[in-house]
């Protein structure tokens, strides 16, 4: 037994989020973190090319278009895209909060099938800092911002430091991102954070 607290509930002592004095402003897109990200990489084919902005407080939205390569069954969206979808949505409140942090744990519900084609508009928000730990919550809309809900999460995040990164890639990848300089201004950017 690890004696892990495994719940996505906040525990009392949690706090507000705090948007970071630097993050981009409402409605700024925020750019992929990764050229080789699946959700939000322009390097990759078959990847979402999730482009997300930020919002007011602690927020961001983001869009992406089911495409053929992201199918599950016949001209629907499958599950795990959809998952990908809501974790990089969640994923891009780092640019908001100007931390690094990687989802520890992310639960999925899933409401309505979602067909290919489907402009999926998402929201995300922190609800609570604790720690390490960045409680969020968000949603998948079909459609545009006042679309019918299908897909929702919650999540919790825990924060990393770069070498987070560096430990545990693979060194061909480490070792091309450190070597490029766009890269670096991304890891510097949240580096900054006291
Ligand atoms: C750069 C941003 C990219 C964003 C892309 C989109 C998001 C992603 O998909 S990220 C990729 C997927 N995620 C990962 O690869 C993470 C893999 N996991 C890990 O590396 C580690 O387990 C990690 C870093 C999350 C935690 O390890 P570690 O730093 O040793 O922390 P640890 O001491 O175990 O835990 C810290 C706290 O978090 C809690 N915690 C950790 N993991 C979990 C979990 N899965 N569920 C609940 N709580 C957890 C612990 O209980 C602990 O709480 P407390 O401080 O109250 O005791």
């Amino acid at each position: 037994m690890s004696g892990r607290t495994t719940g996505l509930t906040p525990p009392d002592e949690a706090r507000p989020p705090v948007r970071h004095p630097d993050a981009p402003a409402p409605g700024e897109l925020l750019g992929s973190h990764y050229d080789q990200c699946f959700g939000c990489g322009a390097g990759q084919p078959h990847g979402l090319h999730l482009e997300a902005r930020a919002g007011e407080g602690v927020s961001v939205t983001a869009e992406f278009t089911v495409q053929p390569a992201h199918q599950g069954a016949p001209g629907l969206a499958h599950g795990g895209v959809l998952a990908t979808a809501l974790d990089e949505t969640l994923g891009a409140l780092n640019w908001v909060l100007r931390v690094i942090a990687v989802t520890g744990r992310l639960e999925t519900d899933f409401l309505s099938p979602v067909p290919v084609g489907t402009v999926l508009h998402l929201e995300a928000e922190v609800t609570a800092v604790h720690g390490r730990k960045i409680y969020s919550t968000a949603t998948g809309r079909i459609g545009g911002p006042d679309g019918p809900v299908a897909v929702r999460a919650q999540a919790l995040f825990i924060e990393v430091r770069v070498e987070h990164f560096i430990a545990n890639g693979r060194p061909d990848e480490i070792n091309a991102a450190l070597a490029d300089p766009d890269q670096l201004r991304v890891a510097r950017a949240f580096e900054v954070n006291p």
